[in-house]
């Protein structure tokens, strides 16, 4: 479930680019694109890092530890819908954002985007991942699949369509890793 270590490099890379601070990943797993992120932000940078499964951070934990970034993780165990919910209530949280990567479940970026659109500043970015989804974007819906990319496919095909045609970004789709869309908010 990890990033892969090309991504983690490109993160890494990007946040330095873009003088990323204050950033939010939504899905952790063990740390891996966490860690890539931590250790590209500046001492007093900021992650809040969201997943529904806290054992699984902790299992990664020691390692970011001793990479001397955890004190720049704010770890909230939970869905992270009503998490962006309650900050999209609260004004201070908008624009706020240097850069959010999202690494979650696949059925609901189209209602993550709805909100993060407003979190991220403008000029910031956010990054999906998993834009290629396993290539099953381009075959044919008749080609042989496994069944969890089957299953996904028509919501990553969905959001792909949705960000192409959002004039509030401006989109770049790499074939970074399993294909990441990174999204600078114009407006
Ligand atoms: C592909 S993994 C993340 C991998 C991680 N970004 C990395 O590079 O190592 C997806 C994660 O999303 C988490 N997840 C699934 N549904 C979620 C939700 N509704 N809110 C937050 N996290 C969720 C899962 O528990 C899982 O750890």
């Amino acid at each position: 479930m990890t990033s892969s270590a090309d991504e983690g490099q490109f993160l890494n890379m990007l946040l330095k680019l873009i003088n990323a601070k204050n950033t939010m990943e939504i899905g952790v797993y063990t740390g891996y694109s966490l860690l890539a992120t931590a250790l590209a932000l500046p001492e007093d940078g900021k992650i809040l890092a969201m997943d529904i499964n806290r054992d699984n951070y902790e299992l990664g934990l020691p390692i970011i530890e001793k990479a001397g970034v955890a004190h720049k993780i704010d770890f909230k165990e939970g869905p992270a819908l009503p998490v962006l919910d309650q900050m999209i209530e609260d004004a201070k949280y908008h624009g706020t954002f240097d850069f959010i990567f999202v690494d979650a479940d696949k059925d609901n970026y189209i209602n993550y985007h709805k909100r993060l659109i407003d979190l991220v500043k403008v000029g910031g970015v956010i990054g999906y991942d998993n834009t290629l989804w396993n290539g099953s974007v381009v075959a044919p819906p008749d080609a042989p699949m496994r069944k969890y990319v089957r299953y996904y496919r028509d919501f990553v095909l969905e959001l792909n369509k949705a960000l192409a045609a959002d004039p509030r970004i401006e989109i770049c789709m790499l074939p970074v890793g399993d294909g990441i869309t990174l999204c600078r908010r114009l407006s």
